[in-house]
């Protein structure tokens, strides 16, 4: 059974790391079955304990069928066996060469002039299979804008450029792929709206732009700028003023199934094209404690409370705050649509679950029931989680 297992563990006793040195030879290491019990999860856990008496290291192996190579990259959280696991580097040269080069990051974001276009413009970044490693959305100060553009301190266009940046809510999103920096600047298009219209009139700026400044998206340059500068400027810090209204407002999340199935763009535009206001959204994966909290009020209450608690934290997911001058809980529901998404096909094909859900579980979005919930588990998401 452990054939196809992942290394679950890898503590080094000795002062070397064992798997940066030459492999260890057959009589360095002792083989052993062991299990554990998880509490978290109520189950036996099996697993092959190594130890390598070479430097007193052990390596825990078990079968993991949830995991794909897709889901380790750098900077990913992983929840396995009930512990969140932060994925912080490659331990040796062949796992660096192999994924390096697989995974270029680049920063994009989204400009104020492109906050309604935020659904349209992630659908196309998932069409051209770009991984979204990192998305939040902050409304930057006057004083972050003139950090963050810096480097064009003292040119004409540039209190403009601040004084639009620090205007309104933009979207930040850490993207992955091969030659990813390329890439995107390939799909957002020319700088210029002008050229980028008549040149690129399919591009993103080509489509959304409306002037010199107003561009709808950035790209980063270059590799050293994507990680170290820009990345860094919006994941490296929590010091963004909130975005989140906590008045009016439900929550929305689009479950992990659905975000690895690419459809978080689609899902988002909907909510946009019915008017709902988008004031609050991020990427969170949560553990299991986690995901147990958020949904609390349904344990002994609906049957499926422990499988919504395992897909909720099974890997990232989309929180969002929906605001709506009145009724925002009632007409939110209302577009996500009866919680089976095969009853949803059936009564209501234009609601999302109708489009984007598979089963019960897997039913694409969640949304606040109760009236009176809608501004509580916004604020679990955009108060307790994200500080
Ligand atoms: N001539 C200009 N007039 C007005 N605004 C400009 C001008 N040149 C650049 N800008 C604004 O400053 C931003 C940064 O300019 P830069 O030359 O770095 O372009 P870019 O790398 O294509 O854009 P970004 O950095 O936003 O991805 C542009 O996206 C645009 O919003």
């Amino acid at each position: 059974m452990f054939n196809v297992g992942v290394v679950l563990s890898n503590f080094s006793l000795g002062s070397n790391n064992r798997s940066l040195r030459a492999p260890p030879k057959e009589e360095d290491r002792y083989a052993f079955t062991a299990s554990y019990y998880d509490t978290q999860a109520d189950l036996m856990r099996q697993y092959q304990l190594t130890f390598f008496t070479i430097d007193n290291s052990i390596e825990m192996r078990a079968e993991y069928p949830k995991l794909s190579l897709k889901d380790l990259y750098i900077g990913a959280l992983v929840n396995i066996h009930s512990r969140q696991l932060k994925i912080e580097g490659y331990a040796d040269d062949f796992t660096a060469n192999k994924l390096n080069s697989q995974a270029e990051i680049t920063l994009a974001m989204i400009k104020p002039d492109g906050y309604y276009h935020i659904g349209d413009i992630i659908a196309e970044i998932y069409k051209a299979e770009f991984r979204i490693n990192k998305m939040k959305m902050v409304h930057l100060t006057k004083q972050q804008a003139e950090e963050f553009y810096a480097v064009h301190y003292g040119k004409p266009f540039y209190n403009n450029l601040v004084d639009f940046m620090s205007s309104g809510r933009i979207v930040a999103l850490e993207l992955s792929k091969p030659d990813a920096i390329q890439a995107w600047r390939n799909l957002i298009g020319p700088t210029n709206f002008e050229v980028a219209r008549r040149e690129k009139p399919n591009s993103i700026r080509g489509k959304f732009a409306s002037d010199g400044t107003r561009n709808a998206v950035h790209g980063s340059d270059s590799s050293e700028n994507a990680k170290i500068v820009e990345s860094n400027f919006f994941f490296g810090r929590n010091s963004f003023k909130p975005v989140a209204l906590f008045d009016n407002s439900t929550l929305g999340i689009v479950k992990p199934h659905a975000v690895n199935a690419g459809s978080a763009g689609s899902i988002l535009s909907q909510v946009q094209k019915y008017n709902f206001d988008i004031t609050a959204l991020q990427m969170f994966t949560l553990d299991k404690v986690n995901s147990a909290d958020f949904f609390e009020v349904y344990k002994g209450v609906v049957p499926e409370y422990l499988n919504m608690v395992e897909e909720l934290c099974s890997s990232p997911c989309i929180a969002f705050e929906v605001v709506k001058d009145e009724n925002a809980v009632e007409d939110f529901r209302s577009l996500c649509g009866p919680a089976d998404p095969e009853l949803a096909r059936v009564l209501r094909p234009n609601t999302i679950r109708a489009q984007f859900g598979q089963d019960k579980i897997k039913n694409a979005v969640h949304c606040t029931d109760l009236e009176e919930d809608g501004v509580l588990e916004v604020e679990f998401f955009f108060n307790i989680m994200q500080s």
